[in-house]
């Protein structure tokens, strides 16, 4: 069985985002998590309080390592950090290109503090969003990308639209940050234009959501789903998460990943 999946990206010490929810996302949907570390942070439910960087020389090391030997059916990349990190990420990606690759273009915590340096913008439209597969922007992520403010479904519709004109090959627009009882994420693929709306759950703990969505639908990819496909049941899969998270911290809570593994949790 397939299901190999290669992520690049931050550690939170939190266990709720970044490569934690990525492993536990990946485990839980039945795949295999194999970790590229860019930075360590110091967080918690309430903020980042400290960033380590890792040098890109190792962070292209582990890539390395892990596909000399390993192997990878699905990249997913999250808090790249830095604009020589994404280069290099590129290259490497780009020369596997039969590799489906899930591009979560991390730039801010939910607690306002910056997981992307802001000369490393351009460097991701340039370099990064050709190679996607699937790019999954949040509406803050999405309105920096095409540069015009984005507050209706219809506003989302046409930046998903400029997004896949910008070179990714689809684009999933979370819908999360948008007010009101529903929310819709919007996809824009080959096929044409997707909703999927669902009622927003009335919780504060949504941390690592956009985290542990990209990774589920990448793990789909490399089981050898379809697009939809996966990203419909990792949709299912974070509702699921995020309905049965264990309210710990005093901020925004991670989710229960493990719910998959508990008799009562379907997916
Ligand atoms: N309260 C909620 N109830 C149900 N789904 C949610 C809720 N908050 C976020 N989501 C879903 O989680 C995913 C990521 O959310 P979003 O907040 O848009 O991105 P990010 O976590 O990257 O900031 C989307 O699929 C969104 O629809
Ligand atoms: C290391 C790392 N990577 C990504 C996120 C974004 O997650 P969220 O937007 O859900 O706070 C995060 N907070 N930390």
């Amino acid at each position: 069985m397939k299901g190999r999946v290669l992520v690049v990206a931050g550690s939170d010490s939190g266990g709720g985002a970044g490569i934690q929810a990525d492993i536990k996302a990946i485990t839980a949907l039945g795949g295999f998590a194999m970790t590229a570390l860019t930075a360590l942070t110091a967080q918690n439910t309430v903020g980042v309080h400290d960033v380590f960087a890792v040098p890109v020389d190792f962070v292209m090391r582990q890539m390395l390592c892990v596909l000399d030997d390993l192997g990878a059916d699905a990249f997913k990349s999250g808090m790249l950090d830095r604009a020589d990190i994404i280069s290099a990420v590129a290259g490497i990606i780009r020369g596997r290109p039969g590799i489906p690759y899930v591009l979560d273009p991390v730039m801010v915590a939910k607690g306002g503090s910056r997981l992307l340096q802001d000369n490393a913008v351009e460097t991701l439209k340039r370099d990064l969003l050709p190679l996607a597969t699937l790019l999954t922007p949040n509406l803050p992520e999405a309105e920096v990308l095409v540069g015009y403010p984005i507050r209706t479904v219809d506003d989302m519709r046409r930046a998903a639209m400029d997004l896949r004109q910008a070179g990714a090959q689809a684009v999933l627009l979370k819908g999360g940050h948008l007010e009101g009882d529903v929310l819709t994420d919007v996809l824009v693929s080959d096929s044409g234009v997707d909703l999927f709306s669902g009622a927003r759950l009335q919780t504060r703990h949504t941390h690592g959501t956009g985290c542990t969505l990209a990774s589920a639908i990448a793990t789909g990819l490399a089981q050898g789903m379809g697009l939809r496909d996966s990203v419909v049941r990792a949709r299912t899969y974070l509702r699921a998460a995020i309905a049965a998270a264990p309210g710990y911290g005093a901020g925004a809570g991670p989710l229960d990943h493990g719910v998959t593994m508990r008799p009562d949790g379907l997916v």
